[in-house]
């Protein structure tokens, strides 16, 4: 019996592979990773066919993990990062590694297009500000860069476009990853000729859009064979994994708001109104009807991933030692510091900074160094460093006219109960952390259990899927230092944004 929905997730640093049962139990999951390459500074790619090459690893294994049989998959949904520019062509080939989220190689064509064309008029249709690390420049800067990739690009995919093509042969585009191009009209959630032509991207390079859990084709002979999943497989179109991950953390009426807690930070509001703000991120979720005003930072988990990766070597070894993660030897060495950090305060601009501050030039900074200071002052830090971001998108938020009152987080960082803490103390909010830390891949399984008619609406899906593992309320007691150490953090950015500018080195 077709009892079973299969959830595929492209995250920056993995794939990551769920089988769900209707009541959304996990029955099994595989991960496959795959690399960021960082050719130049400011930039940041991925090759595609490395995430098909992982995905299907990880299908098998988590087919045969669970003892599942194929042909008892009622549905695919897949979610996948934000902003790819993936150039195939006609026969679907990838033509060159794709710039990713964080990828600001085409600063200097944005300052040319809002020049050109005009940021406000650019706004006004996408409700997105035109930044390097969204789609639509990339495809520019292939124009202008390699123009031998472009003269042979068929299509441009999203992530998750690519994935069910690799599964369909069926080239498409989900409505929630539209915003990565602003040419995608979000009033209307349809691509727009006038800017197409103003920008200098042809409309024949861009998929028909659909929604988020509309069946748009079925596993083929050669997917299944590469993959293991059985022909006629249904496959939606599935959508961004922060729209995904919402969903997953239960995140489907307006004003519910996720926190982001993969390798980026940030937040995504639910919204039935249109509210646009330009230092922040519009999108519609992958939950019809609705938008997601959203803070998308470039410092997220990614930089606890990169601490353990350069300075982790002992707690790597110790961590087998005990049967631990290097990560939650982390975790135990930054419970012992203080709040605060003993003053030290990080900005978590790891390549460049996305909303609220768009800088492409902006910096890392530890400051607040002495002899005193350990490597746990750098884990906690920096823990705290990504709460500050967090708090400046959710306060920009709240000028915009969007107001959070609870915070529902999803992502491997919530894996930490200290983090989510340090974030439900620094923002000031009530954090809830539902019961599957594989909400976004969750997400992706609602979308095709509504597209195959397992579940009759969003709600029941929810209601069904999603449920509490724990909740965080703020911590008054820290409230003022925390205060304090943020003040410093904006002041940091600002005396430092100059300097920054002058030794951007892009
Ligand atoms: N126990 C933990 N403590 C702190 N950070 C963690 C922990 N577990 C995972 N993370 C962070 O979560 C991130 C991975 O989250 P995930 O949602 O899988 O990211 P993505 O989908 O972007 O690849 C990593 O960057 C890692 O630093
Ligand atoms: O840009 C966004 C969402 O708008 C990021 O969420 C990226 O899509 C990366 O996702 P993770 O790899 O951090 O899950």
């Amino acid at each position: 019996m077709k009892q079973y929905l299969l959830g595929i997730d492209i995250g920056t640093s993995a794939c990551k592979i769920a089988v769900f049962n209707r009541e959304g139990k996990v029955i099994a999951t595989a991960n496959g990773d795959y690399p960021v390459y960082y050719p130049k500074q400011g930039w940041a790619e991925q090759n595609p066919e490395e995430w098909w090459s992982a995905v299907c690893g990880a299908v098998k294994e988590v087919l045969s993990k669970g003892g599942i049989a194929p042909k008892d998959i009622a549905g695919v949904g897949i979610d996948g990062q934000s902003w790819s520019a993936i150039a195939v062509d006609k026969d679907g080939r990838v033509l060159t590694n794709t710039p990713i989220w964080m990828d600001t190689r085409a600063a200097d064509i944005c300052e040319e297009l809002n020049e050109r064309i005009g940021s406000d008029e650019i706004f006004k249709l996408s409700g997105n500000s035109l930044q390097p690390s969204y789609t639509t420049a990339k495809i520019i800067w292939y124009q202008r860069n390699m123009p031998e990739v472009y003269a042979d690009t068929y299509k441009i995919l999203q992530s998750n476009s690519y994935i069910a093509y690799k599964l369909t042969g069926e080239m498409t585009q989900d409505l929630s990853q539209g915003y990565g191009l602003h040419c995608f009209n979000m009033h209307t959630g349809t691509w727009d000729e006038d800017m197409c032509e103003a920008l200098g991207i042809p409309m024949h390079l861009l998929p028909e859009i659909h929604p988020c859990h509309e069946v748009i084709g079925t596993v083929n002979g050669k997917a299944a064979e590469e993959c293991g999943l059985a022909i006629g497989t249904p496959v939606v179109a599935g959508g961004l994994d922060a729209a995904c991950g919402t969903l997953g953390a239960g995140v489907i009426h307006p004003g519910e708001t996720q926190e982001q807690g993969g390798q980026a930070g940030g937040m995504s509001i639910c919204t039935d109104q249109y509210i646009a703000d330009e230092r922040l991120i519009l999108g519609y979720h992958v939950v019809p009807g609705q938008w997601l005003l959203q803070g998308g930072t470039t410092g997220g988990g990614g930089v606890m991933r990169w601490l353990e990766q350069q300075f982790g070597d002992y707690e790597r070894e110790e961590g087998k030692r005990q049967g631990r993660s290097s990560l939650d030897l982390f975790n135990e060495m930054a419970e012992k510091v203080t709040p605060g950090s003993d003053g030290v305060v990080f900005l978590p601009y790891m390549s460049g900074e996305r909303s609220p501050i768009w800088d492409p030039d902006a910096k890392g900074v530890y400051y607040g160094l002495d002899f005193s200071k350990t490597k746990a002052h750098f884990i906690r830090s920096s823990m705290e460093g990504v709460a500050y971001a967090l708090k400046h998108n959710l306060d920009v938020a709240k000028e915009a006219g969007a107001e959070v009152s609870v915070l529902r987080a999803m992502g491997g960082s919530a894996n930490s109960l200290l983090w989510t803490q340090i974030k439900s103390d620094i923002t000031g909010k009530p954090i809830i952390v539902p019961s599957s830390d594989t909400a976004t891949t969750l997400g992706a399984v609602i979308l095709a259990g509504v597209g195959v008619g397992m579940y009759e609406s969003f709600e029941e899906a929810v209601a069904l899927t999603v449920k509490e593992k724990r909740s965080h309320e703020p911590n008054v007691e820290n409230a003022d230092v925390y205060q304090k150490n943020y003040e410093v953090y904006l002041e940091l950015y600002r005396n430092l944004k100059e300097t920054m500018k002058k030794t951007g080195g892009r």
